[in-house]
């Protein structure tokens, strides 16, 4: 039996299209559009890249996209300058500050200046808090994406055991944390866990974020599993091109699971899908409205 693959392209189109008409109706109803602001230190060419996807994804979705570029030299002072004046800009709903950053450039101080009501990543430490406490907050795009994945494909995960592989701030605390929520069994693996391969195979839903390319064998796998791969790795051929890999060795693993995510084509689409709707989630909130039923 081969898994199903889970179409992370398909479902982050109909998440942005479900964005933008809720831009319709704010804009309609409420004179409000939701704006996004990217700020991108450095000319790092991968980033370039999803900085323009990201604005495209905004532009469609009918809202302001605003994109500052500083040099790679840039101060700390020089970046912290700009969250402040967007924190202070009404027009500005959701502020993205791009990381990694240069390393003059201290990311906790940058990440904590922004205003909490306007992190659409859910980075800041009070989003972080919120979520865990089960408050509203800004949830990051990469593990809500992820989430929306695993709901549409297994429905409730109440009971379930999830391994997260990896423990980075930006994508295995807050995946672990979401899931802790949907009432999952959870284990957060890293790379001092001792025999990891046989905790991944006590995995129901199994996320791999390590960053480390195809790290995740085919029987590390649970037949039956959900695995959703949040790595995105450019490894060479050998003809010179070079291709995109995730964490999880794709063509074992898609023997084993029950479901499955493909990269590129999975998480990735998502996260900007998610980016979307968070921004207009700040919108309404920020404006004190309901976020539109579409
Ligand atoms: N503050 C901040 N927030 C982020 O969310 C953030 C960040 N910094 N820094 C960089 C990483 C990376 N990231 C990606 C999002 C989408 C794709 C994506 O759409 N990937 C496509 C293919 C891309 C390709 O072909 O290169 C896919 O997987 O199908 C990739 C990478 C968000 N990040």
């Amino acid at each position: 039996m081969t898994a199903t693959i889970i179409d992370g392209k398909a479902f982050s189109a109909r998440v942005r299209a479900e964005a933008g008409r809720k831009v319709m109706v704010l804009k309609e109803q409420h004179d409000l559009t939701p704006g996004l602001a990217v700020v991108l230190v450095g000319e790092d060419p991968a980033s370039q890249v999803y900085v323009r996807n990201k604005g495209k994804a905004t532009v469609e979705a009918g809202m302001k996209s605003e994109e500052i570029r500083l040099d790679v030299t840039a101060t700390e002072q020089e970046v912290l300058d700009v969250v402040h004046r967007l924190n202070a800009d009404p027009t500005i709903h959701g502020i993205l500050v791009q990381l990694p950053l240069p390393k003059q450039v201290d990311e906790m101080a940058v990440l904590d200046a922004i205003d909490p009501m306007k992190d659409v990543d859910g980075f800041h430490v009070i989003n972080t808090g919120r979520q865990a406490v089960g408050l509203p907050a800004m949830v990051p795009c990469t593990p809500l994406g992820c989430l929306m994945m695993l709901k549409d494909t297994l429905g409730d995960l109440s009971g379930l055991n999830a391994v997260v592989v990896g423990r980075s701030n930006i994508v295995g605390k807050p995946m672990a944390s979401l899931l802790l929520s949907e009432n999952c069994t959870v284990t957060i693996a890293h790379s001092r866990t001792r025999d990891l391969p046989a905790v991944c195979r006590g995995a129901d839903i199994l996320v791999a974020a390590v960053g480390r390319p195809e790290m995740i064998r085919g029987d590390w796998v649970k037949p039956g599993a959900t695995v959703i791969d949040v790595g995105i790795n450019r490894i060479p051929k050998e003809d010179g091109k070079t291709r995109l890999v995730g964490d999880v060795c794709f063509d074992e693993a898609v023997e084993v699971a029950g479901a499955i995510t493909p990269v590129p084509g999975g998480v990735g689409p998502m996260t900007i899908a998610c980016l979307l709707a968070n921004t207009v989630t700040a919108a309404c909130r920020q404006a004190g409205i309901d976020e539109p039923e579409v």
